[in-house]
């Protein structure tokens, strides 16, 4: 007996041993698994690939339906087709990292933070939401309807990491920080930080020194959160949004937050820039199934276009084909420089969990693993060493002398000599020495000089070209005659806000700020205005001694998306940007005209032929609900009339 419960207790210690190392060897396995994921993001980084975050939305309340996610496993995932049995029904993708129905938004910013904060480094960064209607781009890009501080999406967790990470930095770093807002809705280019109330179309336009950007956006400098809020407050105000049967607040526009960093070392003097665009795509739908008609129909039509010029040129670059499409659509020029560029590059795929989704859901992974074949090549780094940018600046004032010079507008620099004869300190880095580093919200709308901002487009006005000048200006202009500078009481139609902006002379070529007040009425109170204002004010004129403000657009269109290989090379020649004053959007935005609320939910048949990788949306719930189970459009839901007329809502 004895011998049987020594031999008992012998087995029972082999069997644990055996049990310990198995789990031991599991651990090993798993940390081998998480070690290689490492390894595989990091040449997936090196070769510059695409990187894919799968995103699944959890039911919502009210759905009944079985989910069609059968295994998560770190970057993998398994789809189930309830319809199909055995291999067949079974599909098995692989991404970068898969986040499962309960990933709260702080987890999933978690794994984009790195790639976020190289923008501070100077890369560029470009972070897009894809999915098909309903199935959470917006939710994670910017994050609910009632948004808390834990369901903040990765736009304002990104911004407000930026400004964390910046004032860590601050004792080597100064950084200045400034977004524009922009949709693509029906193919149209539009400013979603309007503050005039005028919804003009604006170009997309490609510049070989600062890649793609769009110049006439307002350009809005952010120095904390609560300006960030207050910004994409506005800016989802504008954002056109629309009920269909599959989503009751669906976004009928591309949506492109871009974030312009420059960051100068304090230690060498090296400027660097980075940029960063957050993309929430409108998602892809088949019409017959959002019953959609009329308006929303163009709308669902020029959506599933564009995402289909997207699929054409994904598939372009995956095969390294020597042309890629990108003119077929304005998104796929606005995101040329991420897709086929220097950039580093994150695709968030949203996927539905539903089974009547299931069809879309495979096209949508399908898609998405074909954008993780996409080798973008390393991402540059945009870093300029100080004595490179001050080189620049002696080239672009030089230049900028003999066209003054060619114009017989020389005189003007010689009468007032003595002014223009200090080298005019940037701005925005004399703020930061006097450690005046953040701006209030209400400065928001300080002006950049046009080196001190990312990836905006130089764009050449020679009338306005008015540098700082330097002694080199002196020796060439001496001896020229130039006609008189206008009086500086000469009234102009000179658009100012409801606060004073804190105007930073030479650079600034273009203000649109609201209101009709008279330089003279704002000269009435204007104390604190730096005198180099009046020097940029009179340099502004002095071509044109009546010009009605400062906001004409250049028409000038020489280095427009068609004409891509012009080359803009002057640093500091004159950007043409609007500054928009946080306030003042405000106020515009909030007046705009309230839509009686009525509801859209047309049935259709049409449907809208799409590229096959797009998916399309699925079928409308046979319970009578929407598919994602959300209930029509309450009357409470605010939907706005913009100002051409068009249905748009508070999303
Ligand atoms: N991860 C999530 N957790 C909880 N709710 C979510 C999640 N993702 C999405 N939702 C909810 O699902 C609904 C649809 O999401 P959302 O509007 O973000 O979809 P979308 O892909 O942007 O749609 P569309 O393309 O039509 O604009 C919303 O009510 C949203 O709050």
């Amino acid at each position: 007996m004895e011998f049987i419960q020594m031999k008992y207790s012998e087995d029972l210690n082999i069997l644990g041993r055996h049990l310990f190392s198995l789990a031991h060897a599991a651990s090993g396995y798993h940390k081998v698994l998480e070690e290689n994921r490492k390894l595989y993001n990091q040449v997936q980084d090196l070769k510059g690939s695409i990187r894919v975050y799968c995103r699944i939305r959890p039911f919502l309340p009210g759905q009944v339906s079985s989910s069609t996610v059968g295994c998560i496993d770190d970057g993998n995932i398994t789809i189930i087709t309830p319809s199909k049995s055995g291999k067949d029904g079974r599909k098995s993708f692989s991404f970068n990292k898969v986040f499962g129905p309960s990933s709260t938004q702080d987890e999933v910013f978690l794994d984009t933070q790195p790639l976020i904060r190289s923008v501070l480094d100077g890369y560029n960064v470009c972070i897009f939401a894809y999915g098909q209607t309903g199935s959470g781009k917006t939710f994670t890009m910017s994050g609910p309807k009632n948004m808390t501080e834990q369901t903040q999406g990765v736009n304002y967790r990104a911004l407000g990491d930026l400004f964390n990470l910046a004032e860590k930095r601050k004792g080597t770093f100064v950084y200045d920080i400034a977004v524009q807002m922009i949709e693509i809705y029906n193919e149209q280019v539009r400013d979603l930080l309007i503050s005039d109330g005028l919804n003009k179309r604006l170009e997309i336009r490609n510049n070989s020194q600062n890649g793609i950007n769009v110049p006439d956006a307002s350009l809005v400098r952010v120095a904390s959160t609560m300006d960030v809020m207050e910004l994409m407050n506005i800016g989802h105000r504008n954002r056109t949004v629309g009920a269909t049967a599959l989503n009751d607040r669906s976004s009928r526009s591309h949506s492109c937050l871009t974030v312009h960093v420059q960051g100068k070392d304090l230690t060498s003097g090296n400027i660097i820039r980075g940029c960063m665009h957050l993309v929430d795509l409108a998602g892809s739908e088949r019409v017959d199934k959002s019953e959609v008609t009329g308006e929303r129909l163009k709308e669902a039509q020029h959506i599933n276009k564009s995402l289909s010029a997207l699929g054409d040129v994904i598939a372009s670059l995956a095969q390294k084909n020597a042309h890629v499409p990108y003119r077929n659509s304005k998104l796929t020029q606005l995101l040329q420089d991420s897709l086929g560029g220097q950039a580093k590059t994150l695709m968030f795929v949203h996927i539905s969990p539903e089974s009547d989704a299931v069809g879309e859901t495979i096209s949508t992974l399908k898609f998405a693993e074909r954008v993780s074949t996409v080798e973008l090549g390393a991402a540059r780094l945009n870093k300029e060493s100080g004595e490179v940018k001050e080189l620049k600046e002696q080239i672009s004032r030089l230049k900028t002398a003999l066209q003054m010079k060619d114009s017989g507008s020389e005189q003007n620099i010689t009468r007032n000599s003595e002014a223009l004869n200090t080298k005019m300190p940037s701005p925005v880095f004399s703020n930061r020495r006097q450690g005046s580093c953040d701006l209030l919200p209400g400065q928001a709308n300080f002006r950049q000089p046009m080196e001190d901002v990312g990836n905006i487009e130089v764009r050449p006005n020679p009338k306005l070209r008015q540098k700082k000048p330097s002694f080199d200006l002196q020796d060439l202009l001496a001896s020229n005659d130039s006609p008189s500078w206008p009086d500086s009481n000469s009234r102009v139609n000179f658009q100012m806000g409801e606060e004073r902006e804190t105007v930073c002379g030479d650079w600034v070529d273009k203000v649109v700020v609201n209101n009709n007040h008279s330089l003279g009425d704002w000269e009435g109170d204007n104390t604190a205005l730096p005198d180099f204002f009046y020097q940029r004010y009179h340099s502004g004129l002095r071509d044109e001694q009546q010009r009605p403000r400062f906001c004409s657009t250049n028409t000038d269109d020489s280095d427009d998306i068609d004409v891509a290989t012009s080359d803009s090379s002057e640093s500091d020649a004159l950007w043409q940007f609007n500054v928009s004053s946080i306030n003042s959007s405000v106020i515009q935005s909030g007046s705009k005209i309230k839509k009686p609320q009525t509801k859209i939910r047309e049935a259709s048949d049409t449907r809208t032929p799409s590229h096959s990788q797009i998916p399309s949306a699925s079928r409308k719930a046979s319970n009578g609900q929407n598919r994602s189970g959300r209930q029509p459009l309450s009357g409470s839901d605010s939907r706005r009339l913009s100002s051409n007329g068009r249905h748009s809502g508070t999303k």
